[in-house]
């Protein structure tokens, strides 16, 4: 298994954010993490990469290492994140920003990252950015710029992707470009993808497993036909919904009822 978290809980304070949970993320798949607001998403991320300490275990490529041990400039290099849009801003060039995802291989005041330029090289024609690797990051559209920050993740060279609510604010057609790359860095560089996706037809169509959330417990994980039924997102999302497969690929599609 490329992760195999166990028994993590979180707490911020009283709050109860992660409680007990265990699951693991075969190499190669994309996973998607779905579950309503507040039931614990980013907040597993945040203990994914580090940010947040937990006393569980987040065990790394076949328990050779735990994450929750390293510090996170080592877990940088083994996961890169996708935010979401994210706040950057300032007189950054495309290039500039793709350079930031080399930071967990650079020492202070010490420019020591020798395959730091043929990296962003690769990453900038894997991902079709040649024209645009001058310009400022201000000067793109919210497809555009998502795409400069999946060059950034990596440019870390990770073994898995982490998107974290990365489509959100996407339409749908670069909402669909984006899983599709997800798709091919997958099948062309062996990583592994997590995604938190609020949009679960989204998440059905694209993802080979789904893990639920909700008040900070793990609901299930398990392939999309299994997770998307109308009792689930009854009980989870309190929503009505009609669920039918998706006439061209079979995958579970939602329908609510309004
Ligand atoms: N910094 C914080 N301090 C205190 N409580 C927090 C903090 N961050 C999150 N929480 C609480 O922890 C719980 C889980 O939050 P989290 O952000 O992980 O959920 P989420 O599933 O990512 O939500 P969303 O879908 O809205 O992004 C919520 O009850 C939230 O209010």
């Amino acid at each position: 298994m490329i992760i195999e978290a166990e028994q993590v809980s979180y707490n911020y304070g009283e709050i109860n954010a992660l409680e007990n949970i265990s699951f693991e993320v075969k190499p190669g798949e994309l996973l998607g993490v779905i579950g309503p607001n507040g039931s614990g998403k980013t907040t597993l991320v945040k203990n994914i990469t580090g940010i947040l300490k937990n006393n569980g275990s987040i065990y790394f490529n076949n328990r050779s290492s735990n994450l929750s041990e390293l510090n996170r400039k080592t877990v940088a290099r083994k996961i890169g994140v996708v935010p979401q849009m994210s706040q950057l801003k300032g007189d950054f060039t495309v290039r500039e920003v793709i350079e930031m995802g080399r930071y967990p291989y650079q020492k202070k005041f010490k420019d020591n990252d020798n395959r730091g330029k043929e990296v962003v090289n690769k990453v900038i024609n894997k991902l079709t950015l040649e024209r645009f690797e001058d310009r400022f990051i201000e000067e793109l559209s919210g497809g555009e710029f998502q795409k400069v920050l999946v060059a950034r993740a990596l440019a870390q060279e990770p073994e898995v992707l982490i998107f974290d609510e990365a489509t959100s604010h996407l339409d749908i057609n670069h909402s669909i470009d984006i899983f599709k790359l997800a798709k091919q860095l997958i099948k062309d560089e062996k990583i592994t993808v997590i995604a938190i996706i609020h949009d679960l037809n989204l998440a059905a169509q694209f993802c080979d497993r789904l893990m639920v959330l909700n008040n900070g417990k793990k609901i299930a994980i398990d392939e999309p036909e299994k997770i998307i039924t109308q009792n689930m997102l009854a009980d989870i999302f309190n929503l009505e919904a009609i669920v039918q497969p998706n006439p061209v690929n079979k995958r579970p599609y939602i329908i609510p009822v309004v």
